[in-house]
């Protein structure tokens, strides 16, 4: 009997495909630095400034994830009025819809299914120019070549259900992310797409948290440029020329 084989390009598979090991070694290697600076601030003053690449992007790609409700959306319209350097927001959920990249609507779990392969198209250009926040409740199908920071936000479990009630959701869906939430699922997605280095789980139960966490992602934007050979604030540099303008 003939044996047919047929290639099925899963999202693992393309991602692989698409990441580049150089990139990941250049990305863990960034955020080796951040969790040590996050540790020690003084090591800031011995980090070394490298020099720019001109094709290089100028500004990171953060992935804002966590089980629907956790806080990605409150956070990444934060981060996008705290950031020193200009981030463009897309919620990932939004843009499925609004663009017509799925393959119709699931009335039992009140969703798109998502085409993954249009969805990626529709992102490349964006993802890979920088200074992009993607908002997404699923993590796993972006390639890692596109990712600097994965922010993961975990809340407790039945302070989730309190926010997915309010938002008068089916009892399954409730009940569905809810289990996903205790199971750390989406952690556990980004634990085996990406690095562990460019990883950070961060609590998002209270105002204040979300005010840290957002700080500290801006930290860590301004690190990121510092160690990609940028200005570590944009802003300043251009202080700097009207200053210097204005002298001369
Ligand atoms: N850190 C926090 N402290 C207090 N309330 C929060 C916090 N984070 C989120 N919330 C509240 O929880 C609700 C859900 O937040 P949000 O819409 O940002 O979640 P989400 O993860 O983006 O959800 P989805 O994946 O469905 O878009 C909102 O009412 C928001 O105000």
């Amino acid at each position: 009997m003939a044996t047919v084989a047929v290639a099925v390009a899963t999202p693992q598979i393309r991602k692989s495909a698409r990441s580049s090991r150089a990139m990941s070694f250049f990305l863990s290697h960034e955020i080796g630095l951040f969790s040590e600076i996050a540790a020690n601030p003084a090591v800031l003053e011995c980090t070394e400034i490298m020099e720019p690449d001109q094709k290089a992007k100028h500004f990171p790609v953060i992935l804002i994830t966590g089980t629907p409700g956790s806080g990605k959306t409150t956070h990444a319209q934060l981060l996008v009025q705290e950031s020193p350097i200009p981030l463009q927001y897309v919620n990932v959920g939004d843009l499925v819809k609004d663009k017509g990249l799925h393959e119709g609507y699931d009335e039992e779990w009140q969703s798109y299914i998502v085409d993954e392969d249009k969805l990626l198209d529709e992102l490349e250009p964006t993802a890979s120019a920088g200074g992009l926040i993607l908002d997404w409740h699923t993590c796993d199908i972006f390639p890692e070549r596109w990712i600097d920071l994965v922010v993961v936000l975990r809340c407790d479990h039945t302070q989730l259900w309190e926010r997915l009630e309010q938002r008068n959701y089916p009892i399954n869906k409730i009940q569905e992310n809810n289990e996903s939430e205790i199971m750390q699922s989406v952690l556990d997605e980004a634990r085996k797409s990406y690095d562990h280095g460019i990883i950070v789980e961060l609590r998002s139960e209270t105002t204040d948290d979300l005010e840290n966490n957002v700080e500290r992602i801006v930290r860590w934007i301004l690190e990121w440029r510092s160690n990609h050979g940028f200005k570590r604030n944009p802003e300043e540099t251009i202080g700097m020329n009207n200053k210097k303008s204005q002298e001369s």
